[in-house]
């Protein structure tokens, strides 16, 4: 896997992303220029306000989504999705940077109307972290219904031994922050071009904005 490796580390940027999702606050992190090439806003999921939705939407642009580690997902039942679709789009899952996405079922926290404001994403998102932090005590059915208006990634078993994704790699944020395994991902695009957000634009959007911009390579160096 390789990294966009434009500029030279000077700081300890894995430090500083570990810090930051401790305090409740964002990075961004570049998976891979082989990968999908993208550079996702990432906070710890129980850290997650109707403005921190609305940054989200403006800053980043791309879906909402709540990673869930693989134990926490597998104690609610919550499947990969393409497993359980029986039509013929999902008969061929082929993806172009990977063997397989992270997706799961889509929820809304039972107390949201719409689901889509902010507010209603804000408390579906930190339920969500609440659920992971206590999945035992959670009634998962009770709490949330299906479909919904945010996107649940399921981690690999194996984390980043099994898939470097977003998905895994804010997991693996979370538990070096000892936090509670749930990341909010949300991939930043360019307003210009429509594509991803270049990584040198992403590094300049996070100096700005004083948030932590690390490389997938960095975080797998650390925690594999
Ligand atoms: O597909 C996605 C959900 O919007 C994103 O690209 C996100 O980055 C998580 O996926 P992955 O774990 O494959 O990086």
């Amino acid at each position: 896997m390789s990294s966009s490796g434009d500029m030279p580390r000077t700081t300890d940027s894995v430090g500083a992303a570990v810090d930051a999702f401790r305090r409740g606050q964002p990075v961004c992190i570049h998976d891979a220029a082989d990968r999908e090439g993208e550079t996702d806003l990432v906070y710890p999921a129980g850290a997650v306000t109707p403005d921190a939705v609305a940054r989200m939407r403006n800053d980043a642009g791309g879906l909402v989504c709540v990673a869930l580690g693989n134990e926490v997902a597998a104690a609610f039942d919550l499947p990969f999705v393409q497993e359980t679709i029986d039509h013929p789009a999902a008969a061929d899952h082929d993806l172009a940077y990977d063997d397989r996405s992270s997706f799961s079922i889509t929820v809304n926290h039972r107390d949201t109307r719409t689901g889509i404001t902010d507010t209603d994403r804000a408390l579906t998102i930190t339920a969500l972290a609440d659920a992971a932090a206590d999945p035992a005590g959670t009634d998962f059915a009770g709490t949330f219904r299906a479909p919904g208006h945010v996107h649940i990634l399921r981690a690999a078993p194996n984390l980043l031994a099994d898939r470097q994704g977003h998905t895994e790699l804010g997991i693996a944020l979370a538990e070096a922050a000892e936090l509670p395994p749930a990341a909010v991902v949300c991939e930043m695009l360019d307003d210009e071009t429509g594509e991803a957000l270049p990584p040198a634009a992403a590094r300049a959007y996070a100096e700005r904005a004083d948030i932590p911009y690390v490389e997938g390579a960095e975080l797998l160096d650390r925690f594999d």
